[in-house]
Order: C-alpha cells, then structure tokens, then sequence
C-alpha cells in the first residue's frame, strides 16, 4: 500500500498482519511504508510475532506538518461543540502528537502515544474521549486514569470546558456530558451517591480511589468505550499502584471490549513495552505505538546548564541564578529529604529552601511550596494560586514533575538532581510547553563536582548538552 510522500518525515517500522494502516481512517497524510522493520530480527521469534501484529508511526526529524486543523481531522467523529469549543481555547492547528496520533485514534484503534512532553497528549485522547462517549447514555462509557491529584484536576477541567455546551435550552444543558473527578484525598461520600443516581459519562481518576469503588461495585466498567492510562510508565513503575493498575486493565473491563490508549513522554524500553500489553492482554493485538519526536525525547526550545558547587554553597548559587536570571516564573525542585536528614531532626529541605528564598530573593513572585507531605488542600491551593498569579517561584518536590501543565513556565532549576534520566525529562518538561512557540526555555542543575558524571549519563540517555555556567 503505497500513500503519499512524507511530508513527515513519518517511517511506518513495523506492518501488521492485518493492515497497514488503520482501513477506518485515512493514512496520516504523511505515513510511508518502509516494510517490515529492520530490526525484528533483534527480537527472538514470540517478541517478533508479537511487535509483527502491531505497528509502530515514528516520526524522525521535524515535521512539514500537514496543513490540517484540528476540526478536519475530527470531522465526523467528535460533536461540533466540543470542537467549538477546542477552537474557543485556542485550540485551532493540530500539534505533531494530535496530528500523528489522531487519525489513529479515531479510527478505534488501540494506540500508545509516546511524544514529548508538552506536546498536547491530554487534548489528543481527550478528543478521543468526547468521540465516543454518548451523553445520552446512563453510563460510565470513558476512563482516564491519572498518577496524581493535581493532573486529576488539570485534565478534569479541560474536559469540562470541552464538554460543556452554550445552553440555549433546557434540553441542551442535560444533554452535555458529565465529567467526574474521583481523586485521592477527594469526598468519595458525595461521589457515591452521584455514581449510583446519574452515573457521569467521563471519570478521571486516581488509582486508589477508583480501586476503592470498583471493590465495592459502587459503579461497573461493563459500558466502557474508552479507557486511558495518562503517565503509563509511572503507573507501573510505582510498586504501590501496579497491581490495582493490572487488574483494572483485565479484570474489572477487558481490552477486547474496549478502545485502549497509553500516554507518556517516556516509556523504557517501548518495544518490550508494546510486546507486554500484546502479551498481557491490556490492549489487542493490533495496538499501534504513535511515537512522536523519537530520536529527540527533549523539546528542542529547552537550553540546558548546570554550575558546579559543594553542598553548602548550594542556597547562594540558586539565589545569584535567579537575580541574575529574574525568571518571570520558575520551579525549582528538591529532592526528597533522606532518612539521615530526618532522624537527625533536620526540617524538610523544601521548607528550608522557601524559608531562605522568602528572607533573600529580591523577586517580585510569591515563593509558593508544592510537595507530597502537604493536605490536599493547600496543594491545592498552591497551584490555583500558581495559575491566577502574575508570575511565581515554585518550590516542588517530583510531584510537581508528572504532566503539571503550567505553561507560563520559563525556567526550571534542579536544586538537587533527579535520581534519573526520565526524572530529568519530566521535570525539565515543566517548561517548553507552549507548542507553536520558539520560546527558549532554561533548565539549571546545581551540581556537586562528583555528581557531574551522572548528569553526564542523562545528557547520553537523553541526547541534550549541558553548558557550564560559571558563578
Ligand atoms: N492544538 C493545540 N494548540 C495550542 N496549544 C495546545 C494544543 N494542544 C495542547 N496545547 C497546549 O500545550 C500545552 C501542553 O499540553 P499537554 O499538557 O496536553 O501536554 P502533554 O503532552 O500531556 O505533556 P506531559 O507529557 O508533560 O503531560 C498545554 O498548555 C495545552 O493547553
């Protein structure tokens, strides 16, 4: 099957057995078929026949972009509010990541979006979402499953202002569909009785609470049309919440009854990856992996530094960064304090690092704190303040590293280093998130001289160079 020539550099690496290309959908006006990969002769004859059922649209270089709008790309499948709405946000061109993942998508096809971060994955499978739900229909038909609280809210709300309808009647306002937020640290009281009377068309929610009511059978996923698992590799990374993770993906909804879609800017290992959810069931067989910006996992707007000091010197390089920097609005991240720290009764770095910051720093933004060991509430709290705020000084742990959209972000500073390179990438993610901008955007790590090898290490793994800043 021969489609027109790349105006993408897109290579389509592996064929399946069954098409090449979704037959429901056009081919992304830039797929080329290259044959079966090269490669698959790397893999032993079970992984081989596996990945052979799958396909894999990998995008290599950037993009000429196919001059598509969004609304085009979704022309008869997501309802024209929801795309009156997109285009109200501002939400007109296609990114690389909708425009590659979207035809994909809509045709029914599982799909594992693997792009960079900030590159508009949550509108991708949100548009996904609203082309299937039916808000007619008395039932939880869409899931979004998400790492932490705060994304739970960010996703939650562009959800609901893509659903929501201009009411011009009574009729108009019930027939818009419903959007539940089913978060840790969230009133799962109210939410059972509103499960059971009108259950929502739409729930994003965090694994323990949706744990929680699919134990109790406060609400079944027997209509689910679409399930996605946003931050795929954290989720099953994380030791606490990978078996919850597993039986939601088998045993409370089943792959073959549903559309099934991962979302991460960084998935190890991609290729065992696909081969498991083959394996393992979590999705069908014919899953397509839409691999976006594969040989550049960095946004290419991030500038990279780092200064070398000792431990001690640690607090007054930040602050002569940051004055001679003057972010408008900046993250800084710490890590999280070590077991020694605590029992020597040490106060949290974090506390210590705002402390200092709120008696030094001649910046005009607020110092706000954003960490796991704060209440729902004042996290909350935070970031609401973060989003109405002029500009601000974010002090975060790496809860603040996973999908946190805060687009008006300029510069990111690594107080202490991530312990890996794919921290490194979503905590340098947090910044670069504005896609058609040519915005340079800074990351600066504050290193000791015997921490510069690991840096080094993330510089290979992720294919960026580091300048050394000299204080
Ligand atoms: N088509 C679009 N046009 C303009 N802006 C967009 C478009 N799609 C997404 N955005 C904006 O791009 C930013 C990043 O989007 P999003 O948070 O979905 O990225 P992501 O790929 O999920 O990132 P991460 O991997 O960090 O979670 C957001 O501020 C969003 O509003």
């Amino acid at each position: 099957m021969s489609v027109a020539p790349a105006a993408t550099n897109l290579r389509l690496l592996h064929i399946s057995s069954s098409a090449v290309v979704p037959r429901q959908c056009p081919a992304p006006s830039s797929v080329q078929l290259v044959g079966r990969s090269s490669n698959s002769r790397w893999f032993k004859p079970p992984l081989r026949a596996a990945l052979q059922t799958s396909l894999v649209l990998r995008e290599e270089g950037e993009s000429g972009g196919g001059a598509a709008t969004l609304r085009e790309l979704c022309r008869g499948h997501v309802p024209d509010h929801v795309l009156s709405r997109a285009e109200g946000i501002g939400y007109v061109m296609p990114t690389d990541v909708q425009r590659q993942a979207l035809p994909v998508l809509l045709s029914g096809r599982d799909c594992v979006i693997h792009a960079q971060t900030g590159s508009g994955k949550t509108l991708a499978y949100l548009l996904l979402v609203f082309s299937v739900v039916k808000a007619q229909r008395s039932a939880v038909q869409a899931l979004i499953v998400v790492p932490t609280r705060e994304l739970g809210m960010q996703v939650t709300k562009v959800a609901r202002m893509l659903a929501s309808k201009a009411v011009d009647n009574d009729l108009e306002e019930k027939s818009s569909c419903t959007v539940m937020a089913l978060l840790d640290g969230g009133m799962l009281r109210r939410h059972k009785s509103w499960l059971k009377a009108e259950p929502p068309s739409v729930v994003v929610a965090t694994i323990a609470s949706l744990c929680q009511m699919l134990d109790k059978q406060i609400f079944k996923l027997d209509a689910l049309e679409a399930l996605v698992i946003d931050e795929v590799d954290f989720l099953f990374n994380s030791s606490k919440q990978v078996s919850s993770l597993k039986k939601i993906l088998t045993s409370y909804s089943s792959s073959s009854k549903r559309q099934t879609v991962f979302a991460s800017a960084s998935i190890p290992q991609h290729k065992r990856f696909v081969y498991d959810c083959i394996q393992q069931k979590w999705t069908k067989r014919d899953v397509v992996h839409v691999h976006v910006n594969a040989i550049k996992p960095l946004p290419s707007c991030l500038q990279h530094k780092f200064v070398v000091c000792t431990k001690k010197q640690k607090h007054v390089v930040l602050l002569s960064l940051l004055h001679s920097d003057a972010p408008k609005s900046a993250i800084v991240f710490v890590g999280e304090q070590s077991e020694k720290s605590k029992k020597a009764g040490n106060g949290p770095s974090t506390v210590l690092l705002v402390d200092f910051l709120k008696t030094s720093y001649r910046g005009s933004s607020d110092v706000l704190l954003l960490e796991e060991d704060m209440n729902f509430n004042s996290r909350a709290a935070s970031l609401s303040e973060l989003r109405e705020g002029e500009g601000y000084l974010l002090v975060a742990t790496d809860i603040a590293a996973r999908g946190v959209d805060l687009p008006e972000t300029t510069h990111i500073y690594n107080f202490d280093l991530p312990r890996t390179a794919v921290d490194y990438l979503h905590r340098a993610g947090r910044t670069g998130r504005k896609p058609f901008s040519d915005e340079k955007c800074n990351v600066t790590s504050i290193i000791t001289l015997e921490e510069r090898f690991v840096l080094q290490r993330y510089e290979n793994e992720l294919m960026f160079n580091c300048e050394e800043v000299i204080i």
